[in-house]
């Protein structure tokens, strides 16, 4: 059996992407994480399992995996990619994205990038969710200098601490440690920001289950929510990743609106048989 997939990212945050809406895949965890190794695999930030939709309305339903194979509620960027991959097979402007933490309805703009409606932010400590009640706007966790983040759940739980100096952090040490904090007991993705005027933020990250990243759209709308309920932004800003920047806006219905770009960067083939060996003989053979 082999199976085709799609290679995409949103600002350089990347996917592989199965369609298996009229197929039935059956991987393994350790067969995901094969996949996810960028020497012996294909290398991706998420795996994106294409599906039927399971709700009314729904254009179709989007399972997301981090490459150590622990599930997701939301990933921003793959939900931009599947909707433009989508709307460009059926020739349609609109699709309604369903995952397991709701329905995200996507738009076409004129100039090729997508909007999602990435659903309201969760702001209660049990939505996060977190180890105990506890005020999201100030959170008692620290690391080293830094300390009193705010949490917000976009679907997925991030974890949003303030900072002068965004470059200075050493994310590759803190990321891990602040993932696995005892407050977290679903881990959690951290964001470090640094906001740099009411319309502009700079933001770098550590995605739970992944590492870092160059890229987070859920974590640029949780980030954009922590800023304006601190009373740092204005409601609308352009959030600046490692890969590029977003446009982010937390509107009064308590929604937050996403736009950004979408990039296919290739398509191949997997062969699960092959998948996980050591030896001289591809897991990936490329169309
Ligand atoms: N890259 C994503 C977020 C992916 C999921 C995350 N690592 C988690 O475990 O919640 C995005 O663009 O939102």
């Amino acid at each position: 059996m082999t199976i085709p997939f799609l290679k995409m990212h949103g600002l350089g945050n990347d996917f592989v992407v199965i369609d298996a809406r009229s197929r039935t895949l059956s991987l393994t965890e350790a067969q995901v994480r094969a996949i996810a190794d960028r020497r012996t695999g294909v290398g991706f930030d998420q795996f994106i399992v294409i599906q039927p939709p399971r709700t009314q309305g729904a254009t179709a339903f989007m399972q997301i995996l981090n490459p150590d194979g622990s599930e997701s509620g939301a990933c921003g960027n793959a939900t931009r990619c599947v909707a433009h991959l989508l709307m460009e097979q059926s020739g349609i402007a609109e699709a309604v994205i369903e995952t397991i933490s709701g329905l995200l309805p996507a738009t076409a703009e004129a100039n090729g990038l997508i909007t999602v409606d990435m659903g309201p932010a969760r702001l209660d400590w049990r939505d996060i969710p977190l180890a105990g009640p506890a005020d999201t706007l100030r959170l008692d966790v620290s690391e080293g200098p830094w300390s009193g983040p705010v949490a917000v759940s976009m679907g997925n739980p991030h974890i949003v601490f303030f900072v002068d100096d965004v470059d200075a952090v050493p994310l590759e040490r803190v990321g891990p440690v602040l993932e696995h904090h005892p407050a977290f007991p679903q881990r959690a993705n951290i964001e470090f920001v640094q906001v740099l005027s009411r319309t502009e933020i700079r933001m770098r990250v550590w995605e739970r289950g992944a590492g870092i990243t160059r890229a987070c759209g859920s974590g640029s709308c949780a980030v954009q929510v922590a800023a304006v309920r601190r009373g740092l932004t204005d409601r609308r800003a352009e959030v600046v990743l490692d890969g590029g920047s977003l446009t982010i806006e937390w509107q009064e219905n308590g929604h937050v609106l996403m736009t950004g770009p979408v990039a296919l960067s290739f398509s191949g083939v997997l062969q699960p048989d092959l998948l996980g060996q050591t030896s001289v003989g591809a897991a990936l053979v490329t169309a």
